[in-house]
């Protein structure tokens, strides 16, 4: 990997992973989120029948202007049943969404009207179709009502529960499962009594919710509080059996102690550097069938790795958009580092500008946290001013 650049990089893991193929239908309660298969027709005309706008009277339009009285003989709501047809001559009372009776073609909302004893006086003459809602006139049966591969909101849901669809064939998610490694790490449940030169563990939830908000279904996030190869072996063991995907963080370095670099090593796993900063150290392997992407410890590398390889790839798979690359000015001089491509954190500020957030260093968690964007500086650049544009990419 010594010369690997970061696209080439991104290649071999969007190589390695092996979207699931597999579909499930579930109900539209728990169908926020997922992505369809197939288009979805409608089967049914929405609306489903001939139904008034307003609440007021139905009547027969040609036979309205200012002036015409009515009487009135009878009432539709909107409730189940199909009214008796209108007789010439006469108006019935109408409730919004009621169906409109044959022979009615026009609804006068009750505001423009008097009443008095069992007569209407309507006060303006009324076009036909006024206040009618037809039937089909939003969609009509056979319609497409939603496309292929939409992730679902809640006005797709509406659409389909509106049309009697109470159940939706989705993609199934992509299972993915969080693996953190350190003999370091405590998880901040376990309180502050923590011992000297022990650390929070941050990675495991960062790539869990990460994972999570690109779409993917986190089936464990476990944590590795040992550098033993054997634990490591028996998490793996776990995660397989459940995962599509396995993320690690920590141990893949030139450390004595890289229990993930060991392990790799073991199922015959590729680790080595790319050309970016931070994340700088990369490993890949694939164990049980299952295709394992490792990410080195530091959280700023951990995070950024994540958000470079493989948010794409758990986006697009799931319906979301790619991240939102946007130029912006630098509002002061910068720095990179030649022969690496490198993911400075930064801060959006007015005018179409950004400021970078701390330094580079990959233990800047605080940092990375004070951040929007990441500022993308190409591998050629070393210097920039301020006032030159650069390419961000939206947290
Ligand atoms: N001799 C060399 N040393 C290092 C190199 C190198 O090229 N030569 N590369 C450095 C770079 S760059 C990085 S990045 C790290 C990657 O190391 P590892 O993947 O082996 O990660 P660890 O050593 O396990 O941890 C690094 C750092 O991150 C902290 N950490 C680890 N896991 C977590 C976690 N879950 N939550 C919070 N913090 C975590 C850990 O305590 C370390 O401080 O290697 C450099 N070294
Ligand atoms: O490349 Mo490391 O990921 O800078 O800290």
């Amino acid at each position: 990997m010594a010369h690997t650049s970061v696209d080439e990089h991104a290649a071999l893991i969007r190589s390695l992973v092996a979207l699931p193929t597999t579909t499930e239908t579930v109900d539209l309660w728990s169908a926020l989120g997922r992505v369809t298969v197939a288009p979805i027709l409608s089967p049914v005309d929405l609306p489903l029948f001939r139904n008034s706008q307003m609440d007021g009277f139905a009547v027969r339009s040609a036979e309205v202007s200012a002036g015409t009285s009515l009487p009135i003989v009878g009432e539709v709501a909107a409730s189940p049943g199909e009214p008796a047809p209108l007789e010439p001559g006469t108006t019935v009372r109408i409730m919004t969404g009621a169906m409109v009776p044959a022979g009615a073609d026009a609804v006068i909302p009750v505001e423009d009207t008097t009443v008095v004893g069992g007569t209407v006086t309507i006060h303006r003459a009324r076009s036909l179709g006024e206040y009618v809602r037809d039937r089909g006139s939003d969609t009509r049966e056979g319609d497409e009502l939603l496309p292929a591969g939409l992730r679902l909101a809640s006005r797709h849901l509406a659409v389909l529960a509106a049309a009697g669809i109470a159940r939706v064939e989705v993609r199934t998610r992509l299972r993915a499962v969080v693996i953190s490694t350190g003999a370091e790490l405590t998880r901040p449940e376990h309180g502050v009594a923590i011992l000297p030169g022990q650390i929070y563990d941050s990675n495991s939830v960062a790539l869990d919710a990460a994972a999570r908000a690109a779409g993917a279904d986190v089936t464990h996030a476990l944590f590795n509080g040992n550098d033993e190869s054997s634990e490591l072996r028996g998490a793996m063991l776990v995660a397989s059996s459940d995962a599509d995907l396995i993320l690690t963080s920590g141990g893949i370095s030139m450390g004595e102690h890289e229990v993930v670099r060991d392990f790799l090593g073991e199922i015959g796993g590729a680790i080595g550097h790319i050309a970016m900063q931070p994340g700088g150290p990369q490993a890949t392997g694939t164990f049980a069938g299952v295709p394992i992407v490792s990410f080195p410890g530091n959280p700023v590398s951990t995070q950024i790795s994540f958000e470079v390889f493989v948010a794409p790839i758990l986006r697009e798979y799931a319906g979301l958009p790619a991240a939102v690359r946007v130029s912006r000015e630098l509002t002061v001089d910068v720095r990179s580092i030649p022969g690496k491509r490198q993911f400075l954190r930064g801060r959006t500020v007015g005018g179409g500008r950004v400021e970078p957030v701390a330094g580079p260093s990959s233990h800047l968690v605080a940092g990375m946290a004070a951040s929007d964007v990441l500022i993308d500086v190409p591998e050629t650049t070393t210097e920039l001013k301020a006032g030159d544009t650069v390419e961000t990419i939206e947290l």
